[in-house]
């Protein structure tokens, strides 16, 4: 039976706070103790036994059995197949690094695990034989320990010591204000609380005695929420406090430093220095000026003229300092900023001198980590800042913003909490099921479907907030002559391109920005493609083809006033081949027809093919273009919608989502070309500027595991599954919405998110 083992997976059940405290597993002994028979003279002993074991659930879903484990003698039994007492593998030795988690767990924490141990030892029977057993729940911690009861943050667990030990990472290792767990059912994902976050954003800081300062001369130094909210000349008192009264989960980490403000050569540049060494290590740099020359006592947020030095006294610069301590700086540790000149030389000389006064150069986003650890942001809102310092258009730093502010924390929050709310009923029919009314099933279904809604509208953010941070590449391609070119500099309202009424001025690619309804798209002007005996502008032309492959959005322009020619399929062919999804397709991203030059077209009287209804000297025009064909409008007044659509060949029909008539000369249409481009792209909000926060990638991809796993939800619910495969999935689902606020986040998932930023953010 043993070979079984390796099916079950342990799941630590959950309960509404958090984690089942361990009083609630045995509510009739309030021990943990093992008292039931674990030789395993029975499988009956085992379950008639239940409520002195702790027990927990370990589902073998490929056997569809209902196994249970104890959590203190790791005996397994399944009903169907009897017990399996023997059958448990010790698990692995603690390591060492346990012991300075355990120095600081709480004497809460420590007491039960004596009471623990007390009861153990006293409702042990004689017949016990796992050597383990005999060991208090502490030395298990040194040893191979059945189980460990921590308080976490105030919430009583039990913790199995694999993933005690997994808890155990040097980066996690402190407990406050951020407790991590380990959940084993997660494969190890860790675990952090963010009910023990007493320094949450929005809330602003903590209260302390300085938030009464006066503020004078008051200013935010850190836009980025940093906890500088004035610069205060009074005595604060502050630079009495000791950071050992903040529960900082970075405090013993080393003390970081680096130039902020990047490597531009502005007139200012800023060093700074985060950690519990940061006020020391700057003042063997730092020599104050004026009457602080014979005495320097740093109070926080307070500025101080003075000279960097280096470790001969040598001068380095002329630099203002300024000292935020823990918890009102950006990462809630302590932090000093030197603001030094700008330019690369100065700052470069102060950080080093920095380092070698026992800084650590930070590595990219530690600053933001440490600020995440410490509870001063979720990993949303650590994202946003990174958005932030990213964003190439205003409509990005706003929905970026939005996000800092706590957007999608927010949002997903009240997803979770309806989770957990779930959970927690169906948790206690689990243990008090005699005792509470049966579950109302299709309420219960309704429950779930609103979730399941609620996370579809906020992944419905996922796209447009995609095209905010990355952009469009977007070619303009087709045959000389057509006003590429002139589109060009009509839309990105410049001369960038040269234009001349010579065929094949273009010979280069060429390239110009401009936002789309907020979205950065860099545009790609071609040469016009055709058989040229010249090799340079077949060169070019080579070039136009390969930028309409690697393109997003290719855009071909044809003439307008003459309509779609023969050279115009030859064109199509070239890129298109067959039609999209055919072999000879080159084109990877979507395709747009412009027809410019609208203003040379000729209006149609009668009522055939090409013919237009509307004025050649309206705002812009937009014509569908066969039935499988996205319809755009002009964005403009004087659209017919009874256009007659360009007449197309079926395969461009079926290829352009759409068509848009312009005049380059005129500046007509542009509007219809914007609308046009973000549906295409699939975010046609943005055209009406409606963009608040946004879920980014890593953040979707959570969302969509939680939503299929309130799927599977409901498929256990419609096939009468037990109630344990209910709560599998949903704390499947649980744990998926915590990824993306960071409330239960994988350590590789925090390295991945955070070595995207830049050093010194
Ligand atoms: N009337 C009118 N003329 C236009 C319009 N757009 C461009 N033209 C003219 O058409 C001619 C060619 O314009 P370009 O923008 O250089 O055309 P192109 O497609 O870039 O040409 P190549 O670089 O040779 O491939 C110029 O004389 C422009 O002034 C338009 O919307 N209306
Ligand atoms: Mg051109």
């Amino acid at each position: 039976m043993a070979t079984g083992i390796n099916r079950i997976k342990v799941s630590p059940v959950v309960s509404a706070s958090g984690w089942r405290s361990l009083g609630s597993r045995s509510p009739g002994t309030g021990s943990s103790a093992c008292a039931g028979d674990a030789t395993g003279s029975g499988g009956k002993a085992a379950v008639t036994n239940r409520k002195s074991h702790v027990w927990d659930r370990a589902l073998a879903r490929d056997v569809h059995t209902l196994n249970y484990s104890c959590v203190v003698c790791h005996a397994f039994h399944c009903p169907q197949r009897g017990p399996d007492i023997h059958a448990w593998s010790p698990p692995p030795p603690a390591p060492n690094s346990l012991m300075p988690f355990l120095a600081t767990m709480s004497p809460k924490a420590n007491a039960l695990s004596r009471s623990q141990a007390a009861a153990s030892n006293a409702a042990r029977p004689g017949a016990m034989r796992h050597q383990q057993q005999q060991l208090l729940p502490q030395s298990h911690l040194r040893t191979a320990a059945p189980c460990q009861a921590v308080d976490f943050g105030g919430a009583l667990s039990v913790v199995h010591p694999y993933m005690a030990a997994q808890v155990l990472q040097p980066r996690f290792g402190r407990m406050s204000p951020r407790s991590v767990l380990v959940n084993a059912a997660s494969g190890g994902s860790t675990t952090v609380r963010s009910d023990a976050n007493p320094m949450a954003m929005g809330g602003g800081d903590t209260p302390t005695e300085d938030d009464d300062d006066s503020g004078l001369g008051s200013g935010s130094v850190d836009g980025m929420g940093s906890s500088m909210d004035g610069v205060d000349g009074s005595i604060s008192g502050s630079s009495a406090r000791s950071h050992t009264d903040v529960g900082l989960t970075t405090k013993d980490e080393d003390t970081i430093a680096s130039i902020v403000t990047g490597v531009s050569h502005g007139s200012v540049a800023i060093i700074r220095v985060s950690g519990t060494e940061a006020v020391s290590i700057a003042s063997r740099v730092f020599r104050p000026g004026g009457r602080f020359r014979f005495g320097w006592q740093p109070e926080s947020h307070r500025v101080y003229y003075g000279t960097a030095v280096d470790g001969d006294e040598r001068l380095l610069d002329e630099v203002l300092l300024i000292v935020m301590l823990s918890p009102r700086s950006y990462t809630a540790e302590d932090v000093v900023e030197f603001h030094c000149h700008g330019g690369g030389v100065c700052a470069s000389r102060v950080l080093r001198s920095l380092i070698e006064a026992g800084a650590r150069p930070a590595k990219p986003g530690e600053f933001t980590l440490r600020a995440f650890l410490n509870g001063r942001l979720d990993l949303a809102q650590a994202e946003a800042i990174s958005e932030l310092v990213g964003a190439r258009t205003a409509a990005a730093a706003d929905s970026a913003l939005a996000g800092l502010r706590g957007g999608v924390g927010t949002a997903v929050t009240d997803l979770r909490s309806r989770c957990l709310d779930l959970l927690a009923e169906l948790e206690a029919r689990l243990d008090f099921d005699e005792d509470l009314p049966p579950i109302d099933v299709p309420e219960l279904k309704r429950r779930i479907e609103g979730i399941q809604a609620g996370i579809e509208k906020t992944l419905r953010t996922a796209r447009a907030g995609n095209l905010l941070r990355t952009g469009l590449q977007v070619a303009i391609v087709g045959r000389p002559n057509v006003g590429k070119s002139s589109l060009l500099n009509a839309w990105t309202n410049s001369d960038r391109a040269i234009v001349t009424e010579i065929a094949g001025t273009t010979r280069d690619v060429l390239e110009a920005t401009l936002s789309v309804g907020g979205v950065p798209v860099t545009l790609l002007d071609t040469a016009g493609i055709r058989q040229s005996s010249d090799v340079v502008e077949r060169i070019g032309v080579e070039r136009s083809q390969a930028a309409a492959v690697a393109a997003d959005i290719v855009i071909m322009v044809v003439d307008g006033a003459t309509g779609w020619t023969d050279t115009d399929t030859d064109i199509f062919r070239a890129l298109w081949g067959d039609g999209p999804g055919s072999s000879t397709c080159k084109v990877k991203g979507l395709a747009l027809l412009v027809a410019n030059k609208d203003d040379l077209r000729v209006p149609r009287t009668d009522n055939g093919p090409g013919s237009s209804t509307a004025d050649s000297g309206s705002n812009c025009t937009a014509s569908s273009v066969g039935a499988s064909a996205a319809h755009i409008q002009g964005a403009g007044s004087g659209v017919s919608a009874k256009e007659s659509p360009l007449p197309l060949p079926l395969l461009a029909r079926e290829t352009f989502a759409a068509v848009v008539r312009t005049s380059a000369s005129e500046r007509r249409g542009l509007e219809a070309l914007d609308a046009a481009l973000l549906k295409l792209a699939g975010a046609p909000q943005l055209a009406s500027g409606g963009m608040s926060w946004s879920v980014n990638e890593r953040q979707a991809e959570a969302l969509v595991r939680s939503h299929e796993a309130l799927m599977r939800l409901a498929e256990s619910i419609a096939a009468d599954m037990p109630l344990d495969f209910w709560t599998i999935d949903l704390r499947a689902a649980l744990l998926a919405l915590g990824e993306v606020s960071g409330d239960e986040v994988a350590e590789e998932v925090l390295n991945t998110v955070f070595s995207r930023f830049c050093i010194g953010k």
